[in-house]
C-alpha cells in the first residue's frame, strides 16, 4: 500500500471529487459513515458517547458522525471547540444539520470543558491532516482535558495535534487515542515509533478515494498489506526438486551462541531452501549434527570461533546460492579476518546480521566491499553503529535512506513496523508483529527466513518484504496461541506459514 504524503492526500482528495465526480459533501458523508459503521460494529448503543469538533473538515466529520450516531439512537453529546471565527464550508453544513437533531455544547473556554468518566467514549474530531501549527489556547486546553480523562479515546483519521507526515516538537499537545480509524492510506506518523501513544491501535477505512490517482503518484514510502505479501509468495512447480530451491550456506554461531546457529538453521529449512549448510566452530558440530539433521554442517577449524576454514574444504563461498553471516558469531580477530575474506569473493548478495553488523561498523572499508544489493539486518543500536545518532525518526529515516543508496543495499531496521529500505530509496514498512517478538533469538530466526528466500532466487527487496511479513505473521500466530509474553523465537519457527 503506498503511504502519501498531505500535500498528495489533499490532491487525491481533489482529484476524486472532480474525476468521480462527487460533490466535497458528499465525500465527507462517505467518510463518516465509514466511520459510524465500524464505530456501531464495536460498541452498543448503551455507551455514552462525547464528540469533540473542530472547525475544519475533521470536525465536519465528527458532525456528521454525531448525526449518523444519533438516528440510531446512541447517546451522544456533541463539543464544539470554537478555537477561531469561521467554520469550513462542508463544516458548516454538518453544524446546521445537527442542530435540527441536538444542541451542541461549544467550547470557548476552560470552564465549558465538560466531565469525562470511564464509561464514556471520546471521539476526537477537533484537527485533521489540516494542522498546520502546535496546538495552542483552548485547543490545547480541551486535549489535556481528554488526555488526563479515563474515557476511551477514538481519533477520526489522526490524533488531533499530531502531524502525518513530519515531525512534531517536543512539548506539543497530542491527543492519545486508544484508537485512530484513519481514511484510505495509512499515515506515516503511524508507522515511527516514538509516536505509538499518539497513534493507539490504527485501522484504514476505505473510503474509495480515485485508485487511478493512487497508482499513478510516487512515492517512497510503502506499508506491507496481507495481500501484497501473499503476491510476492511464489508457488512451486510440481516437477521442482531440492536443486531448485537454492543451497544455502549459514555462517553462525561460536562458543556459548551455538543456540543462534541452531535457530537460524531450522528457520532457513522452515522457509522453503533446498539444502542447507552451516559452517559452526568446531564446538557446535555434535549439537547442530544432532539437533538439526536436515542440516548439512561444516565444522570450522577453530574449537571456538569462526575462521571459515574447514578440514572439509577451503573457504569457497561461490558453490551457494546464498550465504547468511552473523548470529551468534562474535567479534574475535579470526572471525573478522573471515569476514574481510568472504566479503573479498562473494560476487552475490548476502544477508548480514548481528555481530557480523558490528564488525563491519568497527572495520568500515569493509562496507566499501558488500556485494551489491545485499541485505542488512540491524537493530536499531546496530544501525546507529553503522552510522550516526538521530534527532527524531524522521531523521532517522533519512539516515537509513540514505545509508541503503550510497551502499547499494537493502537495509531491514528492525522493530515495531519494520522498516526496509531498498537501493532505490524506498522504504517498506511491515504490517506484521508484536512485541513478543522483543525477545533473544528472533532476529536469529529472520536471519534464517530471509537467506533461505534469498537461496531460492528472491530478489534481494522482495525476500525482506516477504521474510519480515512471514516472520511477523508467525510472532502473530504464535501469540496467539499462548500469549505475546512467553513467546520464544522457536515458537516463532514452529509457526512459520506459507500457505498465507
Ligand atoms: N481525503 C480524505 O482523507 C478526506 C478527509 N476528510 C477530512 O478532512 C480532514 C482535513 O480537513 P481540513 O479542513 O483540511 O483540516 P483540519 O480539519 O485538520 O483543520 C482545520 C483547519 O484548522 C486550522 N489549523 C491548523 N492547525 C491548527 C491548530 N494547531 N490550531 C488551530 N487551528 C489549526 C487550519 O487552518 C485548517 O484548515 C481530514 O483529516 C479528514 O478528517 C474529509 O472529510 C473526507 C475526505
Ligand atoms: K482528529
Amino acid at each position: 500500500m503506498k503511504i502519501l504524503n498531505v500535500n498528495q492526500i489533499r490532491e487525491l482528495d481533489q482529484y476524486t471529487i472532480q474525476h468521480e465526480p462527487i460533490a466535497p459533501i458528499n465525500l465527507m458523508e462517505r467518510a463518516s459513515e465509514a466511520f459510524a459503521d465500524w464505530f456501531v460494529a464495536k460498541f452498543p448503543a448503551t455507551r455514552p458517547v462525547k464528540i469533540f469538533c473542530g472547525l475544519g473538515n475533521n470536525g465536519g466529520d465528527g458532525m456528521a458522525v454525531a448525526r449518523m450516531l444519533l438516528q440510531l439512537d446512541y447517546n451522544v453529546e456533541v463539543n464544539v471547540v470554537r478555537y477561531a471565527p469561521r467554520e469550513s464550508d462542508d463544516c458548516a453544513h454538518n453544524h446546521r444539520r445537527l442542530k435540527l437533531l441536538t444542541n451542541p455544547n461549544y467550547i470557548e473556554k476552560p470552564q465549558d470543558m465538560p466531565a469525562l468518566r470511564h464509561n464514556e467514549i471520546v471521539i476526537d474530531a477537533i484537527l485533521g491532516s489540516g494542522l498546520s501549527r502546535p496546538t495552542e489556547g483552548i485547543v490545547k486546553t480541551v486535549i489535556e482535558a481528554i488526555n488526563r480523562s479515563p474515557a476511551m479515546v477514538i481519533s477520526i483519521d489522526i490524533a488531533s495535534g499530531l502531524y502525518a507526515d513530519r515531525p512534531n516538537q517536543p512539548g506539543d499537545v497530542i491527543v492519545e487515542p486508544d484508537y485512530t480509524l484513519t481514511f484510505q492510506l495509512p499515515k506515516l506518523a503511524f508507522l515511527l515509533p516514538k509516536n505509538s501513544r499518539y497513534v493507539g491501535n490504527w485501522q484504514v477505512l476505505d473510503i474509495r478515494l480515485s485508485r487511478r490517482y493512487i497508482d499513478q503518484t510516487r512515492t517512497l514510502y510503502y506499508y506491507t498489506n496481507p495481500e501484497e505479501a501473499r503476491l510476492l509468495l511464489r508457488t512451486r512447480d510440481r516437477f521442482s526438486h531440492k536443486g531448485t530451491f537454492g543451497h544455502a550456506l549459514l555462517l553462525a554461531g561460536s562458543y556459548g551462541k551455538i543456540g543462534a546457529a541452531l535457530l537460524a538453521s531450522r528457520a532457513c529449512l522452515r522457509s522453503g531452501v533446498g539444502l542447507l549448510t552451516v559452517q559452526t566452530p568446531r564446538c557446535g558440530y555434535d549439537i547442530l549434527q544432532t539437533n538439526v539433521p536436515e542440516a548439512m554442517c561444516r565444522p570450522d577449524q577453530h574449537e571456538h570461533v569462526l575462521t571459515g576454514m574447514s578440514d572439509i574444504s577451503g573457504p569457497d563461498f561461490s558453490e551457494y546460492s546464498a550465504v547468511g553471516v552473523g548470529p551468534g558469531i562474535g567479534q574475535s580477530p579470526e572471525t573478522v579476518s573471515m569476514l574481510r575474506g568472504l566479503l573479498q569473493s562473494l560476487r552475490k548478495p548476502a544477508v548480514f546480521d548481528a555481530d557480523a553488523l558490528n564488525i563491519l561498523a568497527k572495520n568500515r572499508d569493509l562496507l566499501g566491499l558488500l556485494p551489491e544489493r545485499s541485505i542488512l539486518t540491524p537493530h536499531p543500536k546496530e544501525f546507529e553503529r553503522l552510522t550516526q545518532r538521530w534527532e527524531n525518526d524522521y531523521d532517522k529515516l533519512e539516515i537509513l535512506q540514505d545509508f541503503a543508496r550510497r551502499y547499494d543495499v537493502v537495509v531491514v531496521l528492525k522493530g515495531a513496523h519494520t522498516a526496509i529500505a531498498t537501493p532505490e530509496g524506498e522504504v517498506h514498512f511491515n504490517s506484521t508483529g508484536n512485541p513478543g517478538l522483543s525477545t533473544g533469538g528472533t532476529g536469529d530466526v529472520l536471519t534464517g527466513v530471509i537467506t533461505a528466500l534469498l537461496a531460492q532466487g528472491y530478489d534481494p527487496v522482495e525476500a525482506s518484504v516477504l521474510g519480515v511479513y512471514s516472520h511477523g505473521l508467525a510472532g502473530d500466530i504464535a501469540a496467539a496461541n499462548r500469549g505475546q509474553i512467553g513467546l520464544t523465537a522457536t515458537d516463532v519457527i514452529e509457526h512459520l506459514r506459507w500457505n498465507m
